[in-house]
């Protein structure tokens, strides 16, 4: 295990039953207040991102937005969020998933992304990985092109990798931490 990975473990937090018995959620608080753990997840979330040529960052309501804009910064590339239904002002795509814990639906500003746009996802879990399955759907309704999928962690058991490798097409899925 490389130093980022030893920092960045040790910033998240469990938390037995939360939201719903039976869930072990990993609370990325931790991580958020420690400058050090902070920056460092940020660059290596913009150095994929740069790597796989991305042109945009779309980040996932909520947890997503707090990686995914200071990644899209420091990536020199804009940051487009997909956000939870009804909160998008104006023309909206919109995509139903289920979640570990739930059902939802997400949306995104039809004119954030088009043809020649190429997009980098990023998220802070991927679990079942019908959110960010939901979140290429839109990407490529928009017409634009999927760079990738990028999360901190990945909780393997839950198979979200299965599901999403598929979905994919080629394209890589990144995930810093897998438990
Ligand atoms: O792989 P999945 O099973 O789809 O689960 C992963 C998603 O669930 C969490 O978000 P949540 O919807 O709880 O929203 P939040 O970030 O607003 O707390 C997490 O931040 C991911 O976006
Ligand atoms: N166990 C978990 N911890 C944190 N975020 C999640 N999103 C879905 N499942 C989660």
């Amino acid at each position: 295990m490389t130093g980022i990975k030893e920092l960045l473990l040790s910033r998240i937090r469990d938390v037995a039953d939360y939201p719903t018995p039976g869930v072990m959620f990993k609370d990325i608080t931790p991580l958020l207040a420690d400058p050090a753990a902070f920056a460092a997840l940020t660059d290596a979330l913009a150095d994929l991102s740069v790597r796989s040529g991305a042109t945009k960052i779309v980040g996932l309501e909520a947890r997503g937005f707090i990686l995914g804009a200071p990644a899209a910064l420091r990536a020199g590339v804009g940051f487009i969020p997909v956000r939870k239904a009804g909160k998008l002002p104006g023309a909206t795509l919109s995509q139903a998933y289920d979640l570990e814990y739930g059902s939802a639906e997400i949306e995104v500003h039809a004119e954030d992304l088009a043809a020649g746009d190429r997009v980098m996802v990023i998220d802070d879990v991927l679990a079942t990985g019908g959110t960010a399955e939901a979140s290429l759907r839109l990407i490529r309704r928009a017409g634009a092109e999927v760079a990738g999928v990028a999360v901190l962690m990945e909780l393997g058991f839950l198979g979200g990798r299965e599901r999403l490798v598929p979905a994919l097409d080629g394209a890589p899925l990144e995930a810093l931490l897998t438990v």
